[in-house]
């Protein structure tokens, strides 16, 4: 199984030695004098594999430690202790042939230059990766091809939409055909059609080429349409690896189900049959745990006016709320 990883995590972590200082003038002598610190545990034994070609989601709360995980197996950081391989390489060792393999895109950092043409940056690019004239221009015409980019290239980058800005990042990130793709929030303050399309391009990037992606992102819908597996970090641990729907089986063991009914009910005669979460006029909404669910919705039936019943899974967001009211479970 190991040796099919192209990413490889063990034990990965990294403590952050932070100062701390007081606000006064004493307070910043002493500061000088006795210098004190706060340890910050941003990653603490982190382990998983990822297999060539896969998608997979990486979610966690805000600084539960995605970035400096990222930031690890690119080799921006060394890692206070544990392991990893990227492609047959230790990161942090930063060799040329790791560079060409990976790439890492910061949807809050940006490496096409202001004032230039997107394709400018595009050629500095090709001559730091050794991209052949003819091979660039293949690649340029292909990459925005394929993100829509076609005639956007030679206006200054600030003359871009922002979505436009974000696809100029990823083709510039891509140029020199990364097998691994470490991507944090690459659609951060995008626009819903632009999210969409920068997330269509991710998969037909992975099908194409066969890229793994390890991805982090705020947007659920992001991690539901890319990735068939989530590594959850809550507080610089992993707590869950696994499939996307196992999450929800293992988080979320209830499912929500919307009632019309022929006339309205009081709140008691619903809760027999499970949590009843909301009652307006002839609509009602339960949650009811999947052990049973299908008696009791039989029971329904046969008990209540109903006119209309449909099954729901709870929507992805309350259950990765879930996930990080009940930070112990462990699994995959
Ligand atoms: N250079 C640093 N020095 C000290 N502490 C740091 C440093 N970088 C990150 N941290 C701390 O480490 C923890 C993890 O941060 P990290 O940026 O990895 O989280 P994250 O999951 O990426 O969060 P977000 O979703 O907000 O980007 C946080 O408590 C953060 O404050």
């Amino acid at each position: 199984m190991q040796d099919e990883a192209v990413v490889l995590a063990q034990d990965l972590t990294k403590h952050y030695r932070v100062a701390l200082k007081e606000e006064s003038l004493l307070g910043t002598l002493r500061h000088f004098l006795f210098r004190q610190y706060r340890l910050v545990r941003a990653v603490e034994g982190v382990s998983f594999a990822i297999r060539r070609g896969e998608v997979v989601g990486f979610l966690g709360p805000n600084g539960a430690g995605k970035t400096t995980t990222l930031k690890m197996l690119t080799g921006l950081i060394h890692p206070t202790r544990g392991k990893a391989l990227v492609g047959g390489h230790v990161p942090w060792r930063r060799e040329k042939a790791f560079l060409k393999k990976i790439t890492l895109v910061m949807g809050n950092k940006q490496q096409l230059i202001w004032d230039l043409p997107a394709m400018d940056t595009f050629r500095l690019n090709a001559a730091i990766y050794e991209i052949p004239e003819a091979e660039f221009r293949r690649r340029v015409g292909e990459l925005a091809e394929m993100l829509g980019l076609v005639g956007k290239l030679h206006q200054p980058v600030r003359k871009l939409s922002l979505g436009e800005r974000m696809k100029a990042e990823l083709l510039a990130a891509l140029l020199h055909r990364p097998e691994v793709l470490f991507l944090d929030e690459p659609t951060l303050g995008l626009d819903v059609n632009a999210q969409v399309a920068v997330r269509d391009f991710v998969r037909a990037y992975n099908a194409r080429y066969g890229a793994t992606v390890l991805l982090t992102s705020h947007y659920m819908a992001d991690i539901a349409a890319l990735a068939d597996r989530v590594l959850v970090i809550h507080q610089g641990r992993l707590l869950y690896d696994g499939e996307l729907t196992g999450l929800t089986a293992r988080f979320a063991p209830y499912r929500e189900v919307r009632l019309v009914l022929a006339r309205p009910l009081p709140q008691e005669a619903l809760a027999p049959f499970g949590e009843v979460r909301e009652v307006e006029g002839r609509e009602a909404r339960l949650l009811i745990p999947r052990d049973g669910l299908t008696e009791r919705v039989a029971l329904m039936l046969k008990r209540l006016p109903v006119e209309d019943l449909e099954v729901k899974e709870p929507p992805l967001e309350e259950v990765i709320a879930r996930v990080f009211q009940s930070p112990k479970e462990v699994g995959g």
